[in-house]
């Protein structure tokens, strides 16, 4: 049935399916649209049984009053519906739909995110943009295809019974006209599909620079480039206007044309009328009642060739929520994935090779064993493929050739959630959150006690710092953290590693904690010398490819690349050289 009625709506087999994994998300809620929908027709049955009375009422006493009255009925149940209609959206569908859609528990929700240091694909603003306007449009879409198209057409029928008890001859007239102002509507909507597409482009790159802008503001500012971004700004949001400008002379065009439509409609209806008046054929009372009741029939007309144009419409946000949930769902569990549980940390990599694309490879045969509780550097120039190597072990990506065990066991055999939780990463650029220091420490804990939480900040040096500030753990940091120093985002962040507790741990820092390391098998990736000297073994990447590998005194002593670099600067940063 879906393939019929999304014929007839020149949908093809993608939209097909895009509209059933739509109906997916209200298919839970079905019992509760289908009380609201009763509830919506018991509002307006009285307007339905007005218009029968308005009948009689034309008949019997021949006066002009029914029109009128029928639209005060008519808009006083709109209110009523309106309000119903409201509270139902606010409440419950935006609630449901919305929530189910953004939900972390659901399918689609958790699938992973993209690799947290590594550039992401998309910008976020962009992406925020356009999932905000996809789930705000596919709402829409679904409520009006749940409740605009059964009372719309129930009260169109209801329009031309009564038109047609009224005076045949003249609904004869005015149906003639009534499919007019819905194939303007069906013409039109293409247009307004292509815009809505070009305007939900516009503003995604309105929306990508500007939260690029916001958080680099830092460097705006020292560039001096304040007003430049500004003029950018207001040039790209011009751009934007431009294209509702458009459409709103577009738009007020095809409205006026399915006025006139109306007006001639009544036109024809009145003419024809005095004609029949003259000849005594039918009544004043009657050609005033029905001006009034033919308004009941174009409303509808009108109000389902919205919901068509509404449907167009929700179709791009269709493409837009779906397409975002498949990109985001790339690497799935095998089915019968295990879980991660007793850690011991022996790390495999076998000959590992990989790239971001079919066209270049990052890494290249890469044999590592890391035995557990060891330290293992990674140091290399830049673009080397250091960072890439740690995404492997998280498995934001899978290698290409080759494969990664941990206590012998495949990465791609583990379920990646418990995976990830067995693994603590501290980045240099520690993400903290606009919550409180407690919360941010027990973030990947959120069960952990206030003794637990003091604990972690107490071992990773934080608990000083903390309890100078006002409110100590219940002070909020700010918006990623502005409201306190870099050093102390990173403290946050070792101590949220600690709390953890986790078997395998990843630090990205300058220094890395002894009390952190002691007893886990951890990856460094450090610029400072001192970090990677008591590693038990140093890998030296370049050009994705493991050109020495061993301690700090061995490779000093084979003098090579490693020596080299410390040679090159032994006081300063391993990475300048
Ligand atoms: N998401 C990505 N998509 C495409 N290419 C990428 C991506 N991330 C990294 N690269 C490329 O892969 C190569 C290795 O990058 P990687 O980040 O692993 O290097 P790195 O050794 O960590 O560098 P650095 O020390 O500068 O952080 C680089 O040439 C980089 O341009």
């Amino acid at each position: 049935m879906l393939k019929t009625i999304a014929g007839y709506l020149g949908m093809n087999a993608n939209k097909v399916l895009q509209a059933r994994r739509a109906l997916a998300f209200i298919k839970p809620h079905r019992k509760t649209i289908s009380v609201i929908m009763a509830i919506m027709l018991l509002f307006r049955r009285p307007g339905a049984a007005h218009l029968q009375g308005g009948v009689r009422q034309a008949r019997d006493e021949r006066r002009t009053e029914p029109a009128s009255s029928g639209r005060r009925l008519d808009h006083g149940c709109r209110r009523r519906q309106g309000s119903v209609e409201r509270i139902f959206q606010l409440a419950q569908l935006e609630g449901a739909a919305g929530g189910q859609l953004q939900a972390p528990g659901h399918d689609y929700g958790e699938a992973p995110f993209p690799a947290p240091f590594l550039p992401p694909r998309r910008n976020g603003g962009g992406l925020m943009t356009r999932l905000n306007h996809g789930i705000n449009g596919f709402v829409t879409g679904i409520w009006d295809l749940a409740f605009n198209i059964l009372p719309g057409l129930i009260y169109l029928v209801i329009s031309v019974v009564v038109m047609f008890r009224l005076d045949w001859r003249l609904s004869l007239l005015v149906v003639f006209f009534a499919p007019l102002p819905a194939m303007i509507g069906v013409a039109a909507s293409h247009e307004q599909t292509a815009r809505e597409s070009a305007l939900l482009y516009r503003w995604g790159v309105v929306f990508a620079r500007f939260n690029e802008v916001l958080s680099g503001i830092v460097t705006v500012k020292s560039f001096a480039m304040e007003e430049a971004e500004r003029k950018r700004f207001m040039g790209d949001v011009a751009e934007a206007h431009g294209i509702v400008r458009k459409g709103v002379v577009t738009d007020t065009k095809i409205g006026a044309a399915q006025n006139l439509v109306v007006m001639l409609a009544k036109t024809a209806s009145i003419g024809f009328a005095i004609y029949l008046i003259q000849r005594g054929e039918t009544t004043v009372g009657t050609l005033m009642a029905f001006l009034g009741y033919q308004g009941g029939l174009f409303g509808p007309v009108n109000s389902l060739t919205g919901v068509y144009q509404t449907l167009r419409k929700a179709s791009i946000s269709f493409d837009i929520v779906f397409s975002i949930l498949d990109a985001e769902d790339h690497l799935q569990d095998a089915p019968h994935a295990a879980p991660v549980e007793n850690v011991k940390g022996e790390v495999v990599f076998s000959n590992v090779s990989f790239g971001y694309s079919d066209e270049r490879r990052v890494l290249n045969g890469i044999d590592l064993h890391v035995e557990p509780g060891e330290t293992i550097a990674i140091v290399g120039p830049s673009g080397s493929g250091k960072t890439t190597m740690i995404s492997l072990l998280q498995r934001f990506y899978d290698p290409t050739a080759g494969s990664i065990l941990i206590d012998g066991t495949d990465l791609r055999g583990l379920q990646q959630r418990s995976l990830r939780q067995q693994i603590g990463v501290v980045l240099q650029d520690a993400l903290v959150f606009n919550d409180t220091i407690g919360n941010n420490i027990a973030y990947g804990r959120p069960d952990a006690t206030l003794e637990e939480i003091e604990a972690a900040a107490r071992a990773a040096n934080a608990h000083n710092f903390v309890s100078h500030l006002p409110g100590g753990y219940d002070f909020v940091v700010g918006e990623r953290g502005c409201r306190i120093s870099v050093g102390e985002r990173q403290r946050i962040s070792i101590a949220r590693a600690l709390l953890k507790n986790p078997s395998l741990l990843i630090l990205l820092v300058q220094d890395a904690l002894d009390r952190l390391i002691k007893g886990r098998t951890s990856f460094i990736i450090a610029h400072r010398l001192s970090t990677v000297v008591g590693a038990h073994k140093i890998l030296v990447l370049k050009d994705g490819q493991i050109i020495e590998s061993d301690n700090h005194d061995s490779l000093m002593k084979q003098d090579g690349y490693y020596a080299s670099l410390v040679k090159c600067q032994s006081r300063g940063l391993l990475m300048a050289c």
